[in-house]
This record gives C-alpha cells, sequence and structure tokens, in this order.
C-alpha cells in the first residue's frame, strides 16, 4: 500500500557509511608558484623550512543502497582494505612533501591532501559509490572535499 510502513520498507534505502582512520606525517607548507618572500609571508611559521607534524584523521564516507541480500552499502572490510593502500601505505608516518611525489609540486596543504586521498580513492573503490573525504589536520583544522 502506498505510503504503508510496509510499502516503504520495500523501497530502496540509501545509506552513507563513515570509516575513520588515523596516520602521522610531517609537511612544510610552500608553493613552487610564489617566491621564498612570498611563501613566509603566505604560511606563516608553517613554512618553517624543518616542517612540522600532524596527527590526521581522515573520514572516508561512501554513499549509496544498501543491497537487500546483504543489508551493506559495502563491505567495510573492503573499505578498510582501500583505505590501507590509499592512505596508509603512503602517507603513514611519512613526510609528505619529500616521500610523495604528488606534493613535490603542490603545496601539502589539508585541502590539496583531501584532493589527494579522493583521487586515489575513487579508483579504489567500486564505481559512485565514494561521498566524502573529510580531514582532521588538528582538532580544529577540518577540511572536506567531495570530489567538486
Ligand atoms: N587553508 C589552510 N590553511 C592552513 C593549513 C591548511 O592545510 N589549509 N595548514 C596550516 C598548517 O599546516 C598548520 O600546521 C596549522 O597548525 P596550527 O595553526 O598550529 O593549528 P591550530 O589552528 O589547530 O593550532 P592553534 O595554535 O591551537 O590555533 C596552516 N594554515
Ligand atoms: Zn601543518
Amino acid at each position: 500500500m502506498a505510503g504503508s510502513s510496509e510499502s516503504s520498507s520495500a523501497a530502496e534505502r540509501i545509506g552513507y557509511i563513515t570509516r575513520v582512520q588515523s596516520f602521522s606525517a610531517c609537511h612544510r607548507l610552500h608553493s613552487i608558484h610564489l617566491s621564498d618572500e612570498e611563501n613566509k609571508s603566505v604560511y606563516g611559521k608553517c613554512n618553517n623550512p624543518n616542517g612540522h607534524g600532524h596527527n590526521y584523521k581522515v573520514e572516508v564516507t561512501v554513499r549509496g543502497k544498501i543491497d537487500r541480500c546483504t543489508g551493506m552499502v559495502m563491505n567495510l572490510t573492503d573499505l578498510k582494505k582501500a583505505i590501507e593502500e590509499v592512505i596508509m601505505t603512503p602517507l603513514d608516518h611519512r613526510n609528505l612533501d619529500k616521500d610523495v611525489p604528488y606534493f613535490s609540486s603542490v603545496a601539502s596543504t589539508t585541502e590539496n591532501l583531501a584532493v589527494y586521498i579522493w583521487d586515489h580513492m575513487v579508483k579504489a573503490l567500486p564505481p559512485n559509490l565514494l561521498y566524502e573525504i573529510k580531514i582532521y589536520e588538528t582538532d580544529k583544522n577540518v577540511v572536506i572535499y567531495r570530489g567538486e
């Protein structure tokens, strides 16, 4: 019956699931498009040549149909594997600027880190599932990227 709880329970449901992952890395904010003086002025203490570290927290959210048979949008075990491959292996305990080739020419801001993770995660997951990458650089500094 239209509108009854029975019919809505048969309707397709969309769910969002998130897995949280922490990793540690160091970096220096520096843009190859700016002079040394401009870098100092724009990034301040974060342009210190010897860098500084963060305990980043990343939330990876997928969105999709809740499968009627499995009850899952996707298996969190598979999401965990993708996070290991895309986040932990290349980024954990690394110097982002020196160890990750992408950041040799792209400033390692949290915005750009979110784009990097999105671009790799989207390839590691089934099509059309990735919804959002949210990164806590510190407790107070949070970036969201949705692939736009
Ligand atoms: N738009 C952005 N601005 C800044 C970024 C960034 O990624 N995107 N990053 C930084 C630095 O990396 C820096 O490490 C931030 O640290 P800090 O200012 O010390 O962090 P808090 O604000 O949490 O610290 P408090 O000193 O407690 O306020 C800078 N800008
Ligand atoms: Zn920083």
